[in-house]
């Protein structure tokens, strides 16, 4: 292994280096997780350490996948003796060999989310909390802050005092605790946690493994926590310890990492040799230069840029499509014509990024419609997630009545309907030749269904026959139907926002059937359109283009990128903004900062125009599309009519924009402002009416053109 060839003379550094502790701090693409990962080989092959005294912590399994692979690559099957993994892997792997210190069983429960979300609901039925008093999530979301600042649940309900509300969420979190441990159950906080407590009690357990670890590397050491950091204090008592990192790439504050033991690390530790790598090897100049332009708009941050002598490259596109659907044709062509055009090209050269899991809709329908493989990764495709399956089944339901959507959702939520109930349901169906949920409707009585059960099945059944007779627009009849059966709040008291917003980007997927189908658009037909997205499996062939968040994104590379859904408020978040205020705006910036910079040879911004139903408002390009500079920047598409406060000098914003009421030339896309609806968006023109989409709780409305309570607003 010549590591002069394989490494600048500063990686050469960092990989050989072991006087030490290890410090290196250096922006994307430098090569942070290529030195770890030659720093290993060249413990193993140059220093003769056995591959079993390392350890390297990385931030998702897949990227402890990719290290061993190339770490076996160079050395042979010898060098996966080093411990790579995350650390949870890692604790997981402690505590199943010393668990039962606490007397736990060696094949102790780890809990998910949804175990999690499932043990508090018990706890709030035998205590009789009402989940509208207390939601589910924020009550795990409680419980974890209080684990990690380590706050016993003894303590939280003295720090509650008179504050009944907090003392109830203490006595959950106690009951919490009692029922994990009386069932050896582990949440992932615990794995963390449980580990620290078995080293602080144990010594000799600490001691272990101390001395199994000689040399430990942490990859992404930006975004630690307090308890993640104490771990690997404990466990390089006896180690040389390797941290790199990049405090631009600190996404991770929301869930408690924390930029400071990085930037601090050289003050907690005596010996800290600090090298910072300033060479990027991943992407072409151009793309490094407008993520340097963007990301040195964070004012809170350690001042430094990075070089390449990696070619200039194509300049950054930056697409502005007329709706959603435009946008995802436009990334298919562009894949297409890529694959097309440039030899040994293939679907894994390619990636499509976005700020929320929702988003990934339109492409997933497009890829589809161009048969390209494609992967979701983090999560289920579109139509695989259970809201939208439990949506798309009361649709089903109201439209063919059949048994099976009658059978996914009959409880849900949850109108008191067991096992036994639904087969007395399915009997009488089979009884009379009709379908289950003709059967509820007709022979409530005779299926032998009284008091709250019946009650509620009557409420359901109104709803649907409701939506099935109202000549509303088709995408108001969805949300007014979920709302009618109580689903909006279900999810509401759970807190589930992700849900939420699938839900409402299926509402927008159902607005945008109605465009394109104007004269002609039912359920029916919408239903059957989408058959094909909704009878995908999540299988995948070898070579797909990834769709991922950006979150997950981290520490990856891909020669073409696709940043998508670059709209105003929804990235930047208009959440984190609002929430957070300037610290949540900077965080959406190193956001950004990270997507950008994954990609190698080409980068792709886009957005799309219309109506916002998750911010019920006009969309806008992104401010960051204004922060990446003019230089390297090709706009194409449509130009947006409206600007974000920061593209003030290209036009006036929204709020500036005035009224006007004889009208003639009406346009799809244009913004209007109505004297009772306020501010919407024309979807359809209609000879003399016009189909606009309002605000909620309006939605769409079909309105006559010249009618004075309509005004356009123009640039
Ligand atoms: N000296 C070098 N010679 C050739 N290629 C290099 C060199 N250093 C880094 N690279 C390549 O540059 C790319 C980026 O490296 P790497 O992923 O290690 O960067 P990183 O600093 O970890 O980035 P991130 O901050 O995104 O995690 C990789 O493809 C890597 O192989
Ligand atoms: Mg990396």
């Amino acid at each position: 292994m010549n590591l002069d060839k394989l490494l600048n003379p500063k990686q050469k550094e960092a990989a050989t280096y072991l006087d030490s502790h290890l410090r290196i701090i250096a922006g994307a693409g430098s090569g942070k997780t290529r030195v770890l990962t030659y720093r290993i080989a060249y413990l193993i092959e140059e220093v003769g350490i056995e591959p079993r005294h390392i350890l390297a912590i990385t931030f998702t399994n897949k990227a402890a996948n990719e290290m061993r692979q190339r770490v076996v690559d160079l050395l042979g099957e010898y060098a996966s003796g080093a411990l790579l993994c995350t650390i949870h892997s890692l604790c997981v792997r402690i505590l199943r060999q010393h668990i039962h210190a606490f007397h736990y069983p060696h094949h102790f429960v780890i809990m998910d989310e949804e175990d999690q979300k499932s043990l508090l609901k018990k706890i709030f039925k035998d205590k009789n909390i009402d989940s509208k008093t207390m939601s589910v999530k924020s009550c795990i979301h409680y419980i974890s802050s209080c684990k990690m600042a380590e706050i016993s649940p003894q303590k939280a309900y003295k720090l509650a005092g008179d504050f009944i509300g907090e003392a109830k969420k203490a006595i959950v979190y106690q009951e919490y605790e009692k029922y994990k441990e009386e069932h050896f159950m582990l949440d992932f906080d615990d794995l963390l946690l449980k580990t620290v407590e078995l080293f602080e009690k144990f010594p000799e357990i600490l001691e272990k493994w101390q001395r199994k670890f000689q040399y430990i590397h942490v990859d992404e050491f930006q975004d630690v926590g307090n308890i993640d950091y104490k771990l690997i204090h404990l466990l390089s008592g006896q180690a040389t310890l390797c941290v790199v990192g990049d405090p631009d790439q600190t996404i991770y504050s929301f869930r408690g990492s924390d930029v400071n033991y990085i930037m601090n690390f050289d003050k907690d530790y005596s010996h800290v040799k600090t090298i910072i790598l300033d060479q990027n090897y991943r992407s072409t100049k151009t793309i490094l230069d407008i993520s340097n332009n963007l990301i040195r708009k964070n004012k809170n941050r350690l001042e430094k840029d990075l070089f390449t002598q990696l070619e200039d490259g194509d300049k950054v596109v930056h697409y502005s499509a007329g709706d959603e659907e435009a946008e995802a044709e436009f990334v298919c062509q562009t894949i297409e014509n890529i694959i097309h055009q440039v030899d040994g090209v293939n679907y894994h050269d390619f990636a499509i990024l976005y700020r929320a899991n929702y988003l990934s809709r339109p492409f997933e329908q497009k890829l589809i419609q161009h048969q390209i493989d494609y992967k979701i990764f983090g999560g289920l495709k579109f139509f695989n997630r259970k809201e939208i399956k439990d949506a798309l089944s009361y649709l089903r339901l109201m439209v063919f009545m059949d048994d099976l959507s009658f059978e996914r959702i009959i409880n849900v939520p949850s109108r008191g309907i067991g096992q036994k109930t639904l087969e007395k349901i399915q009997l009488k169906a089979i009884d009379y030749g009709i379908s289950c949920y003709e059967a509820v409707c007709l022979y409530s009585d005779e299926i032998g269904l009284k008091g709250k059960v019946k009650k509620a099945i009557s409420e359901f059944v109104q709803a649907i026959e409701k939506a099935r007779q109202s000549r509303n627009p088709l995408a108001d009849v969805f949300e007014y139907l979920l709302k009618d059966i109580g689903y909006f709040e279900m999810l509401r008291n759970d807190e589930d926002e992700n849900r939420i917003q699938n839900i409402m980007e299926l509402k927008n997927s159902i607005a945008g059937y109605m465009n394109t189908h104007p004269d002609s658009a039912t359920f029916e037909s919408y239903l059957q359109d989408i058959a094909l997205y909704t009878s995908q499996d999540d299988m995948t062939q070898d070579e797909y283009v990834s769709l991922m968040s950006i979150h997950m994104a981290k520490g990856l590379e891909f020669n073409y990128v696709f940043v998508v859904g670059l709209s105003q408020d929804v990235f930047p978040s208009f959440r984190s903004v609002s929430e957070e205020g300037e610290e949540g705006m900077e965080e959406e910036r190193r956001l950004a900062y990270v997507a950008f910079t994954r990609a190698k040879k080409r980068l792709y911004l886009t957005d799309s125009q219309g109506f916002n139903y998750m911010t019920n408002s006009p969309k806008m390009a992104s401010q960051f599309i204004d922060e990446i500079g003019v230089d390297h920047v090709e706009h194409i598409g449509k130009p947006s009519p409206f600007k974000t406060k920061q593209f003030v000098h290209l036009g006036p914003t929204v709020d500036e924009m005035i009224g006007d009421n004889d009208i003639h030339d009406w346009k799809q896309g244009d913004f209007v402002e109505h004297d009772v609806f306020g501010k919407g968006v024309i979807v359809k023109v209609r000879g003399n009416t016009l189909d606009i989409a309002f605000s909620m709780p309006y939605g769409l409305k079909t309105l006559m053109a010249q009618h004075k309570a309509l005004r356009r607003l123009s640039s």
